[in-house]
């Protein structure tokens, strides 16, 4: 591809347009994560050949942008007729880090003019040796999860550490390592950053992270072409099996069986074994009583939920990262009101961030109040009226029953209007609803006990600060 240097410029320019248009219209956030990190290649044919890292982008890229793009280039560009985006990495750098023995052979330095989409896995030294062992068999990882950016709080330090260490002990430290935890957690996030830095500091290693939910179609798959033993010798032979989200298997026996006799092979031939869950071996239900002691013959280490200040954490350092510009209270606020999962952490400060970018309007608290509107609410349904009258009654000291009964003794009836405007406070019921979880009181009292705990938060420093206490301790 001989491109005359005028061409090339005007070429050059025309993707320097495509892309400002790109990251005007789909943010900052996406454009750093996706969109700046393609090259462009060349122009053949009206083809334009894009570059990326790892295969997972290109995916990404064709799936999410790939229309959009083609559009932009075409009015920039009417000869464009396609677009053609291929990875840079090896298949070896992108799925098993094993075989090859090392990775990330690039292709395209002089250009696509030879090859499509498949160049990316055309045939080499190092791919040939992959073919014995199925490439396609490892999910892609995904390039955001690492270790840099996962941030650690009492919650997440013991999967973290245990995590760290299999990445990068040159022995087996604990086998199985077990992760598990409540969904949105960061278990697949840990999983990924094991086997992405394993690929980086021992590229001999074969390394194969996959869902159990895959697993179990690449078994049904070869029984269904009697092909087992292939099958056997392909999760047998590596040297780092990973299974994202075991649970998945529960119930399904053949599927069980197979895993629980890869599982004890490998183990015995000292192959280290990553398995994360949604719950402990102890408490899987639907996997055989073997299988789930042998799950916790390793390390099992819970990644428990978040609190305020992993929360924070979270969000100050993807808020950095994204170089948006939020105000520490805007970010305080949403540590406090999304107790949920860092998945849903992570979706509020993109939107915001989405928000503030396309109406061009700086971030408030007023603008985060109204564009997380459902969040908020949903996240707030979360604490009962029954958690809040437990916590409140610990916190004074007073019987739980107390809430519901006719005394009306200061130390008594003050616990109970300070549990009354917190479920005022934190949930979306109504003054009738939450009287009625009061011993049947009517809402006027409950009207009285929310006013009464304002007037005394204005009055009493302590007494406002016990009920912040609270608040917060309820809100996570
Ligand atoms: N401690 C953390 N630091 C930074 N990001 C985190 C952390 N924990 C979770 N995340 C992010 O939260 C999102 C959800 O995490 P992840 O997908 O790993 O959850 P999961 O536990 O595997 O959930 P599921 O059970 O739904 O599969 C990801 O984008 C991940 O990067």
């Amino acid at each position: 591809m001989n491109l005359g240097g005028a061409m090339e410029q005007r070429l050059s320019a025309q993707w320097a347009r495509v892309r400002a248009r790109m990251r005007s219209e789909f943010g900052e956030t996406a454009f750093q994560s996706w969109l700046k990190p393609l090259t462009f290649k060349g122009f053949h044919n009206g083809v334009v050949h894009l570059l990326v890292p790892t295969r997972f982008m290109q995916n990404w890229i064709e799936s999410q942008y790939g229309d959009r793009l083609l559009e932009l280039w075409r009015s920039e560009n009417p000869s464009v007729t396609a677009i053609d985006v291929v990875h840079s990495a090896t298949s070896s750098a992108s799925h098993s880090a094993g075989h090859s023995g090392g990775h990330s052979a690039t292709h395209g330095a002089s250009g696509f003019s030879a090859h499509g989409r498949d160049g990316a896995a055309a045939p080499s030294a190092n791919t040939d040796a992959l073919n014995s062992f199925d490439a396609g068999l490892c999910a892609p990882l995904d390039p955001r999860f690492r270790f840099d950016n996962f941030i650690v709080g009492k919650p997440n330090e013991l999967a973290f550490a245990a995590a760290r260490r299999v990445a990068e002990a040159d022995n087996v430290p604990f086998n199985p390592l077990f992760l598990f935890g409540g969904v949105g957690l960061g278990k697949t996030h840990l999983m990924h950053a094991i086997a992405a830095q394993l690929r980086e500091s021992a590229p001999e290693k074969r390394v194969l992270y996959l869902s159990a939910e895959k697993f179990m179609y690449q078994f049904i798959r070869a029984l269904r072409y009697k092909d087992t033993m292939a099958f056997k010798e392909q999760f047998r032979s590596v040297d780092v099996l990973m299974i994202d989200d075991v649970q998945f298997i529960a119930g399904k026996d053949n599927t069980q069986e197979e895993f629980f006799h890869t599982f004890n092979a490998l183990v015995d031939q000292n192959r280290q074994v990553v398995i994360s869950a949604d719950k402990s071996p102890a408490e899987l239900e639907g996997i055989e009583d073997r299988m789930k002691s042998r799950l916790g013959w390793g390390l099992v280490a819970e990644i428990h939920s978040t609190t305020y200040e992993l929360r924070l954490g979270i969000l100050q350092s993807k808020a950095e990262q994204m170089s948006a510009d939020i105000p520490p209270k805007v970010l305080e606020f949403l540590a406090h009101k999304i107790t949920s999962n860092v998945r849903e952490l992570e979706g509020a400060l993109n939107r915001l961030v989405a928000y503030a970018n396309l109406v061009g309007r700086s971030i408030t608290l007023e603008t985060a109040q109204e564009v997380l509107h459902d969040l908020l609410r949903a996240n707030d349904r979360r604490v009962t009226i029954e958690e809040i009258q437990k916590r409140v009654a610990e916190h004074f000291n007073v019987k739980l029953s107390e809430m519901h009964s006719a005394r009306r003794s200061r130390g008594i009836a003050r616990p109970r209007q300070v549990a009354m405007y917190l479920s005022k406070q934190l949930t979306a019921r109504s003054l009738p609803e939450i009287g009625r979880k009061f011993g049947g009181r009517d809402h006027t009292t409950v009207m009285h006990a929310v006013r009464k705990v304002d007037e005394l938060k204005q009055s009493d420093s302590s007494f406002a600060e016990d009920v912040e206490l609270l608040r917060r301790m309820l809100e996570g």
